[in-house]
């Protein structure tokens, strides 16, 4: 008599999509992970989640969607710690935060440039980390400020060091992703090399290496100063030459970052963050 043993394995996966780069490293998509498994192993370590996003000039008109959405998907059940750097603390909307959610306004002043603006948030997670962060936060995720939440963010996201893939790129051939290709510049990377082309608008996880990434891109970025060059996308440039020799721990799909103005596809099941439509010319103080 032979008895044979069924054994059911729930495994979540997905065929359709990279669920796993060449170095191991997870790719998050729907349908690959388990929600309550994630909380339960997160929730009893207690962690924080520091949360830092820049409103400089017009874009403080951002603030409202990106603080209420994500109060309602955010990282919901876990201490989170926002940090808004604006040249304007009093057009900080007054949003209700939830139980354990906090918020600290950092007054920075603006630049007549856009491109100062964005490239200057290396220098100043690097500092914030250094002043304030490094006994409080476990986590850390800098985020773009013209963006909503449109459905879960949770403890998924978390790991050592965490990148997005840019949405505009992420079925693009590599010899085509916008890298900075001037050897001139610190940022430079050779056709033929390269994963992936990271989104500037997200990076994450524990706080030493984001101030290690942070610290080095800033390095990077005073040096093409130096040189009076600038990259062709500024901080994200630098940020995809040092995921290039560091490799992210962990991937988020375009799932966490997408874009209002891209219709979704297939592979595409849920809109969690995206960038929210806007006026180039009326938003930026300069072209
Ligand atoms: C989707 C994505 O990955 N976007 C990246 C992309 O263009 P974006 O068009 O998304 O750049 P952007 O204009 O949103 O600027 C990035 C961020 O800088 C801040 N800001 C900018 C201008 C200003 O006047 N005031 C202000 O506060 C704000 O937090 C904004 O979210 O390239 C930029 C670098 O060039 C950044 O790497 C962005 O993260
Ligand atoms: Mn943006």
């Amino acid at each position: 008599v032979t008895t044979m043993v069924f054994i059911t394995v729930i495994n979540k996966e997905r065929k359709d999509v990279m669920t796993v780069t060449p170095w191991l490293a997870p790719v998050v998509w729907e349908e690959t992970f388990d929600t309550s498994l994630i909380d339960s192993f997160y929730k009893m370590q207690n962690i924080t989640v520091a949360t830092t996003v820049f409103a400089l000039g017009k874009y403080v008109q951002f603030l409202k969607d990106f603080l209420e959405s994500a109060e309602k998907h955010y990282m919901q059940g876990y201490r989170v710690h926002y940090y808004i750097f604006t040249d304007q603390p009093e057009a900080v909307p007054m949003v209700t935060l939830g139980a354990n959610r906090s918020l600290t306004t950092l007054k920075l002043p603006s630049s007549n440039r856009w491109q100062e603006i964005t490239l200057r948030r290396m220098e100043k997670l690097e500092k914030l980390i250094d002043t304030q962060m490094i006994n409080e936060v476990d986590y850390i995720f800098s985020l773009d400020v013209d963006t909503k939440f449109y459905g879960h963010w949770g403890a998924e996201t978390l790991g050592d060091i965490v990148a997005v893939i840019h949405p505009g790129y992420y079925s693009t051939p590599r010899d085509e992703f916008p890298y900075e290709r001037r050897p001139e510049s610190q940022a430079y990377i050779p056709q033929g090399m390269g994963d992936y082309y990271y989104g500037g608008a997200v990076i994450g996880g524990r706080v030493e290496e984001v101030h290690k990434l942070a610290k080095i891109c800033r390095m990077q970025l005073d040096m093409d100063k130096a040189n009076s060059i600038e990259a062709a996308w500024q901080e994200e440039s630098h940020l995809n030459k040092y995921f290039l020799y560091n490799k992210p721990t962990k991937i988020l799909s375009p799932e966490y970052l997408w874009q209002d103005f891209k219709s979704k596809t297939d592979d595409i099941k849920i809109i969690r963050f995206s960038q929210v439509i806007k006026n180039y010319a009326e938003v930026r103080p300069n072209p």
